[in-house]
């Protein structure tokens, strides 16, 4: 073990190549740029999202075929806001600016902004007066999502307005000569109708993509940049099973083949059955170096007595990575560190350099890492969301029990175990999370409740067992649906289904006498309880 990398340095997604349609994205500190991108992406054009004051030398070496500005906290005429380089506004390619980014671009070309009489937040009706190919096959009337206090105030001698709302006069504008436009609202949220549509025509009629990118190329592309990163070197995989850090390994595999070697850390807080069941299937479909590392007692001793949520993330987050150098000692060479992170593990560790978002809670692969690594960090997957990694997953051929699996997230019971996690409580959270699963599998909704599992919870409640009193668990069953994990709604399991969970659960599970489902949405509530 060599390399002295630190918790912030990883591989950014995507090297472009020349000969490919490329948008950029610059952000100016979005909570939604990543969306931007995968709408792109969702047109088959790939999408880079790079920081927002990138260089136009730099911009005409990417040689992308148009730029889109994104929204962002500032307000365009304050002391400090993010400006990009003013020349990209001569570059002879199409700009979108959206919401901050349509101000710097409408202010860029002599327009005013200020703060508007009314600030919109949500839902607005939207009229189109001008669409061209910019609203091509959107309706005159739909509805889009808006969330902004400054305005653009006049257009200049340079901009036309292609849509209004009621309280924003240049809801979407165009300049009169050259393709630069604007947006105040979010195309890029599934709350605006059309807004697919209009990235669509943007990208594919304004831009001139052709559409034609898919994942199989991203994965290409992803093996040559591996191969060239890790050079002679071994990269160590963090392997649980779960569905990115299986697509992780898959596509070093195909990169550097032999040079990987996967560490699976059984530290007591997995499921039933859990570590065993990925050691099998792992050997059905990789024929690399496996290291399983047993870990219970060192996770359990350190979690002792511990209650507080971020804390026994931070301490899991910690102990991994102790076991993995440990673990490398035995390993030549291990210079790498691989990690099946996803973009919702960053922003919702507030670890995203170019993004203002809050810290909601620190995943352990991320907000819980300690600052010195002693790896480098690869994460290939760390621009993307949980459905593009799936669709990654089944173009590298991994089987389709592995690409639909439930996530698990790295701190696994212990953040399901409310309050102090000691060895007894896991067993009884563990059998309560198998029957959860074994009765959704048995009345077929495994695949449609995206994730589904047990809590148990940190107090006590009376019940009448066999006409005596019992003062026990309470477990809590959680079932949502959810594409991208960033929103999450609960799962209306059928009645009869929650009635044969509650049954099993409490004639079987000992020390659990009552059973209840959470009906919370994600937001304002998250899909784990900690
Ligand atoms: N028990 C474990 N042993 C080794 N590495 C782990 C373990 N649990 C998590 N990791 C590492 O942390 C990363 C993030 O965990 P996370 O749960 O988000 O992903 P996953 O387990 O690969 O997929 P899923 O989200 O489907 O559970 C994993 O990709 C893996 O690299
Ligand atoms: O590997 C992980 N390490 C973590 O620390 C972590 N916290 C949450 N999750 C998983 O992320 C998704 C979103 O969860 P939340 O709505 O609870 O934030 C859900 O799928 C969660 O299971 C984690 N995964
Ligand atoms: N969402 C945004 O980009 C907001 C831009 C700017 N901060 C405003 O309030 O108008
Ligand atoms: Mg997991």
């Amino acid at each position: 073990m060599n390399g002295q990398g630190t918790a912030a340095q990883s591989t950014p997604i995507g090297a472009t190549r020349e000969d490919e349609d490329v948008i950029l994205v610059l952000d100016f500190g979005s909570q939604t740029a990543q969306l931007i991108a995968r709408r792109v992406r969702e047109q088959h054009v790939f999408c880079q999202i790079v920081r927002h004051d990138l260089t136009v030398e730099r911009i005409r070496e990417l040689n992308p075929r148009g730029l889109i500005l994104s929204g962002g906290p500032a307000s365009v005429y304050g002391e400090n806001s993010p400006q990009p380089d003013p020349a990209i506004f001569d570059l002879e390619i199409p700009i979108l600016g959206i919401c901050y980014g349509m101000q710097l671009a409408c202010r860029s070309q002599g327009s005013e902004v200020s703060p508007g009489q009314h600030r919109e937040f949500g839902r607005t009706a939207c009229h189109v007066v001008e669409g061209g190919d910019l609203f091509a096959g959107v309706p005159e009337e739909s509805i889009v999502w808006m969330s902004h206090g400054d305005q653009v105030q006049d257009l200049s001698d340079h901009f036309t307005a292609l849509a209004t709302t009621d309280t924003c006069p240049f809801a979407a504008v165009k300049h009169h000569t050259r393709e630069i436009y604007g947006l105040q609202f979010h195309p890029e949220v599934t709350h605006t109708e059309h807004g697919g549509t209009l990235l669509g025509n943007f990208v594919r009629t304004i831009c001139g993509c052709t559409g034609g990118w898919r994942m199989s190329e991203f994965i290409q592309q992803e093996v040559e940049l591996l191969r060239e990163r890790v050079g002679n070197n071994r990269v160590i995989c963090g392997l649980s099973g779960g569905v990115d850090s299986s697509v992780v390994a898959a596509l070093l595999y195909e990169a550097i083949g032999s040079q990987l070697s996967c560490i699976l850390v059984d530290n007591g807080l997995l499921r039933a059955g859990e570590a065993e069941s990925v050691v099998t299937c792992f050997q059905d479909h990789f024929k690399t170096d496996l290291h399983v590392v047993r870990a219970e007692e060192l996770f359990l001793k350190e979690l002792a007595g511990v209650t507080d949520p971020q804390r026994k993330r931070k301490i899991i987050g910690k102990l991994f990575i102790d076991v993995f150098r440990k673990e490398a000692e035995s390993i030549p060479d291990a210079t790498f560190l691989a990690q099946g992170t996803l973009y919702p593990d960053v922003i919702e560790s507030g670890a995203d350099p170019d993004g203002p978002a809050a810290t909601i809670k620190a995943h352990h692969n991320v907000g819980g890492l300690p600052a010195e690594l002693g790896f480098e960090l690869i994460e290939p997957l760390r621009d993307l969301f949980k459905d593009e990694v799936r669709a990654m997953g089944l173009e590298l051929n991994l089987p389709e029990e592995m690409v639909w699996r439930h996530p698990f997230p790295g701190p696994g019971l212990a953040v399901r175990c409310l309050g102090e996690v000691r060895k007894e409580r896991l067993e009884t959270l563990r059998e309560a999370d198998a029957i959860v699963i074994d009765e959704l599998t048995k009345a077929g909704l495994y695949r449609e409740v995206r994730q589904a599992f047990a809590v148990l919870l940190p107090i006590q409640s009376v019940g009448v067992m066999g006409d005596d009193r019992t003062y026990d668990d309470v477990i809590a069953v959680r079932a949502v649906a959810t594409d991208d994990f960033m929103t999450a709604d609960w799962f209306h399991v059928p009645y009869e289904v929650l009635g044969r969970i509650s049954t099993r659960i409490i004639n079987n599970v000992r020390g659990v006498n009552r059973v209840t489902y959470d009906i919370s949405s994600k937001p304002p509530s998250t899909i784990e309880w900690e």
